[in-house]
């Protein structure tokens, strides 16, 4: 079994640290974090020392995303789950754990080459964390957000973050398979998986995609910090993505921005907690109550 706590830290390879700096701290908002490297920006929404890392890179683009679980023995379980279900698991180095500020680590590659990161240990800060524009970011026990990774096969992809990874089923959508380039008249699926009381912290979308990132999603607690995000998205002229909607499947308030990566940061509040124990897996037929204009709404 892996017992997989939470979405823990993004990590993000830019060529432009700068436009990073401005998108960050200007425009999402996030309060700078500490980190060994001089030249790696640290970004922090909680007590944990960073939970975005952006560092220097000839690409622009997701580099791996970090899981938080419990303890040594948790990640003594993970590492026996994955090796016997014959995937290759990469130990952190020195290095690496000093750079992430967590106890242990360790790697391996999805079928799709979406690397996660599972650790224990991150440090966190004796400092409450003051973000520039006062919002408070929605963590805890579920975690620094979601993440939604671009696959090749949405049936594989299921059976392993369901079976080897142990997410669990929240919500499904299923979208033309033209959309994504297939045949027309058939059917691809979204899948949106929880470990949390946080409706989804993992989904994905069948296509492929070069910022090997469709978004991640930060909720802050209130909607007028969702406004004054939005209202500084068009002070700083970023582009859109979606307009500001409400999903079905997780009832978070939201709209999407485009990142220096390339892939979009959804900026949301309001978002669904669940429990497994009440909890059914179901199909949303429809994106959104209403707005999420992906036309950008222009
Ligand atoms: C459908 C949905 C529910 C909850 C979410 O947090 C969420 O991000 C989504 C949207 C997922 C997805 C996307 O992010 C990229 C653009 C997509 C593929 C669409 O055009 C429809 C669904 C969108
Ligand atoms: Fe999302």
């Amino acid at each position: 079994m892996i017992d997989i706590k939470s979405m823990g830290y993004v990590r993000v390879a830019s060529t432009d640290l700068e436009q990073w700096e401005l998108f960050a701290g200007k425009v999402l908002g996030l309060a700078r974090g500490r980190g060994p490297s001089p030249d790696h920006q640290y970004w922090r929404i909680d007590e944990v020392s960073s939970r975005l890392v952006v560092f220097p890179s000839d690409v622009d683009q997701l580099d791996c995303v970090g899981w938080e679980l419990a303890d040594h023995a948790a990640l003594q379980e993970a590492r026996e789950h994955l090796e016997k279900a014959g995937i290759a698991v990469e130990e952190g180095t020195r290095e690496e754990l000093d750079e992430r500020r967590v106890q242990e680590l360790l790697r391996f590659r999805d079928p799709f080459d979406n690397v996660f990161e599972l650790f224990h240990g991150i440090t966190y800060e004796a400092r409450p964390v003051v973000t520039p524009y006062a919002a408070r970011f929605v963590t805890g026990d579920q975690g620094m957000g979601h993440v939604v990774l671009p696959v090749t096969d949405d049936v594989e992809a299921l059976r392993f973050y369901r079976d080897d990874l142990g997410f669990r089923l929240r919500d499904s959508m299923s979208m033309p398979g033209e959309f994504v380039g297939k045949e027309p008249g058939t059917k691809v699926w979204l899948r949106f998986l929880g470990v949390n009381p946080r409706h989804h912290s993992l989904a994905f979308l069948p296509m492929p995609n070069p910022a090997k990132c469709v978004h991640i999603m930060l909720e802050v607690s209130a909607l007028d910090d969702v406004g004054r995000a939005l209202e500084r998205v068009r002070k700083h002229q970023v582009p859109l993505s979606a307009t500001l909607g409400r999903h079905m499947n997780d009832e978070m308030v939201s709209f999407y921005v485009k990142s220096p990566a390339g892939f979009d940061v959804e900026f949301g509040t309001d978002g669904l907690t669940v429990d497994d124990r009440q909890w059914v897996a179901r199909e949303s037929t429809a994106v959104s109550y209403w707005g999420h204009d992906f036309g950008g709404g222009s």
